[in-house]
């Protein structure tokens, strides 16, 4: 049977978590990038023996710690998230091995075997947000799907979240009665007639 992908997504409040990043060059850059091109104000510290110039001004416009030390246990401390990102192949391995003791979710770069989860393509428009993932088998696919739907997906889509959010608000009756009347006024949308769901 084809293999198709079992990951279940969610969308964590970044804020409200407390993330390690270890290692600061490009690998660590990019994990830093995409986490604060999605989430701004997401609570994240970032632990290296050398960083970029580019990470270091990234955590400094986001007001985030970096820390510039070798990578010890203790610093999981506290910890919901790690994300290892050293060119220290055994560093890497041994960071996911201390986060597995500790319970603590990790994403060991270059290593998907070694990843409790996979940081996805993100498509953002306004409170809409889409998350891609390959099932870590082609994050250029990933990629050109982010920028694909980039294109695709209406800037004003958020127009129509908040006004459907308004009028939600606005509907009497028990929760049938509001389902019936959203999915009825927002029939037309269908470009065809498929399943309810
Ligand atoms: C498993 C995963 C781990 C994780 O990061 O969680 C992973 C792993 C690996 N990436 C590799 C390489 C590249 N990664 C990118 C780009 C992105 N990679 C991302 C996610 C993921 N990458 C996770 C799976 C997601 C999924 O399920 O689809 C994106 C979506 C999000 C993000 O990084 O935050 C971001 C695009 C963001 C955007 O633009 O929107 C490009 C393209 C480019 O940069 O142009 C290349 C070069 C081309 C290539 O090699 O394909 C390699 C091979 C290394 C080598 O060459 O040895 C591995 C390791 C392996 O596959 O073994
Ligand atoms: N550069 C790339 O585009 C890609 C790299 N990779 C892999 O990802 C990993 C990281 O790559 P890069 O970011 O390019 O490496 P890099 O050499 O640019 O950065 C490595 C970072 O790890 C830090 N580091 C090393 N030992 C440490 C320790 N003991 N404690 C704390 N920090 C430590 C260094 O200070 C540096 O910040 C490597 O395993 C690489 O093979 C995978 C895919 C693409």
């Amino acid at each position: 049977m084809e293999e198709r992908n079992e990951l279940y997504p969610v969308f964590l409040k970044v804020n409200k978590l407390n993330i390690l990043i270890v290692g600061g060059g490009n690998v660590g850059h990019e994990k830093l990038h995409f986490l604060l091109k999605s989430s701004p104000n997401a609570n994240v510290e970032v632990v290296a023996k050398e960083f970029l110039p580019e990470t270091e001004s990234l955590a400094k416009k986001h007001g985030l710690k970096i820390t510039k030390s070798r990578y010890k246990k203790k610093q999981l401390k506290k910890r919901h998230v790690v994300i290892a990102a050293t060119n220290d192949e055994k560093l890497n391995k041994r960071i996911y091995t201390h986060a597995k003791k500790r319970f603590l979710l990790a994403n060991i770069a270059d290593t998907p075997h070694l990843c409790d989860f996979y940081m996805g393509g993100i498509v953002n428009k306004g409170h809409v947000k889409i998350a891609i993932s390959t099932n870590g088998k082609s994050p250029t696919t990933a990629k050109r799907l982010r920028q694909f739907f980039e294109e695709v997906i209406p800037e004003n889509i958020n127009q129509m979240v908040e006004n459907l959010n308004e009028y939600r608000s606005t509907i009497k009756g028990d929760f049938d009665e509001k389902v019936n009347q959203m999915n009825k006024i927002t029939e037309s949308l269908k470009a065809k007639k498929v399943s309810n769901d």
